[in-house]
């Protein structure tokens, strides 16, 4: 049990460095163990769910070596990848189970994937039918984990998505590289669209068409190892930018956050609500980052709707907490998604924001806030659900009330971000 920081006297204040995207430091193993030669990542990402990805990668007889935050990569290739003689342990993330099932259904050799509670809860059958339509042999446990992929010989495949996932996007793409002809995936709507611009920058052609949903993916690449630096976190930085916007006179300074307009969403929710939001961008070759300024304000409420999801998906919790000290009602809808993710985001987020008081309502998909009705703790024993976004998030609105509060299960942040209570800490 975690006892959480209450009101800051004199608001956030600093600079900071978030750690290394987590999707991006997920490619960047997996893409450089199937190019050639040696990739480096720099601020690679050394959370739990990068290290699961590393470590299943080291198990297919990659040669890996990781210090501190530079991670060498010796790639082996397309075809270079040796089976485990031990299930691959995808711990709790969903993004390496769903991309390496794309990817060892057009190996030579069987695996198997197991993972923990959490993950063994979630959907695998998203997955594994659309690659089933590419000739894929995968065995799902009642769709979910443990998984059993029977390398074969896959084909090319013309798929429309039924969900707006990248993880599911991602696999299509992984699976479409190892067929003989091209092959052509629809979107629903755009997803975050790392794993087409890291493809290409090692070698691949992946190409988007211009209405930003259709994809085209040519087989049997070359791809040759790169050096990357992985841009900061946005929905790390995230609960920096909600917490300085909340906490009256605050005001800091985030550094090198990755500004891919597919992952945006939250920035662009911040200003609509009338955040103080400073961006000075940095040019670079890859990944859009640069530096974000963020002051206290008074924020209005906000409705979102299904398309503006995918870019907020996983920062959906802080738009609750924004909403839930904005000045009017505001309502987020076409958000079922986040019923499967490491908890049910959506009840989880119910329940622990009725234990401060806050006027929340759950919808199917989403929820109804109604921030001016002042807090009141009814319960300060709070618990994170074994999901690290809800422990930061309910670290973050500790931050609002006088009472002091308790978090159960605060390890959890240890998912995607082991420092985040230090550097929090930090701009207190
Ligand atoms: O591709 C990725 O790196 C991710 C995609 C999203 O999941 P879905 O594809 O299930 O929406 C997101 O929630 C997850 O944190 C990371
Ligand atoms: C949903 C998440 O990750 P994953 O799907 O990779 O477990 C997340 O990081 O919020």
């Amino acid at each position: 049990m975690k006892t959480l920081k209450g009101k800051p006297a004199a608001g956030l204040h600093g600079e900071l460095v978030v750690p290394g995207d987590k999707s991006i430091s997920h490619r960047g193993i997996m893409f450089g163990a199937i190019s050639e030669g040696q990739t480096t990542l720099t601020h690679f990402l050394t959370s739990a769910d990068c290290l699961s990805t590393l470590n299943a990668f080291k198990q297919l007889g990659v040669p890996i070596e990781r210090e501190g935050t530079t991670v060498k990569i010796q790639g082996v290739g397309l075809h270079g990848l040796k089976a485990s003689d031990q299930p691959l342990d995808m711990g709790n993330s969903g993004t390496t189970t769903r991309l390496i099932m794309g990817l060892l259904a057009g190996q030579p050799f069987d695996s198997t994937l197991i993972g923990d509670a959490s993950l063994s809860k979630r959907p695998m059958k998203r997955v594994s039918v659309p690659l089933a339509q590419m000739g894929a042999k995968i065995d799902t446990t009642d769709g979910h984990l443990p998984v059993t992929v029977k390398g074969t010989k896959l084909h090319a495949v013309n798929y429309q998505l039924k969900v707006a996932s990248a993880q599911v996007k991602s696999a299509l793409i992984l699976a479409a590289l190892q067929a003989e002809t091209p092959s052509t995936l629809i979107e629903q709507l755009p997803t975050r669209d790392h794993t087409e611009r890291i493809l290409t920058a090692f070698g691949a052609d992946v190409q988007t068409a211009d209405d930003g949903v259709t994809i085209t993916v040519q087989p049997q690449p070359h791809m040759t190892g790169q050096t990357m630096t992985v841009p900061g976190d946005m929905s790390s930085a995230a609960f920096f930018m909600v917490a300085a916007s909340l906490v009256p006179g605050s005001k800091i300074t985030l550094k090198d956050v990755g500004l891919n307009k597919t992952r945006t969403g939250l920035l662009e929710i911040l200003q609509q609500m009338g955040g103080k939001v400073t961006i000075n961008t940095t040019p670079t070759d890859g990944e859009p980052i640069g530096d974000l300024i963020i002051e206290a304000t008074d924020l209005k409420p906000i409705e979102i709707g299904k398309e503006q999801i995918p870019a907020v998906i996983d920062e959906l919790p802080l738009v609750a907490l924004l909403a839930a000290k904005a000045n009017g009602v505001s309502k987020v809808t076409g958000a079922e998604e986040l019923r499967v993710k490491e908890t049910d985001r959506i009840s989880a987020i119910v329940q622990e924001f009725k234990k401060l008081g806050i006027a929340i309502e759950e919808l199917p998909d989403g929820f109804v806030i109604d921030g001016r009705q002042p807090w009141h703790v009814t319960d300060t024993a709070l618990d994170a659900h074994d999901d690290h976004r809800i422990g930061m998030v309910l670290g973050v609105a500790a931050l609002l009330v006088d009472t002091p509060l308790t978090l159960k299960g605060a390890e959890s942040v240890g998912i995607s971000y082991p420092e985040f209570f230090d550097d929090l800490d930090q701009l207190l």
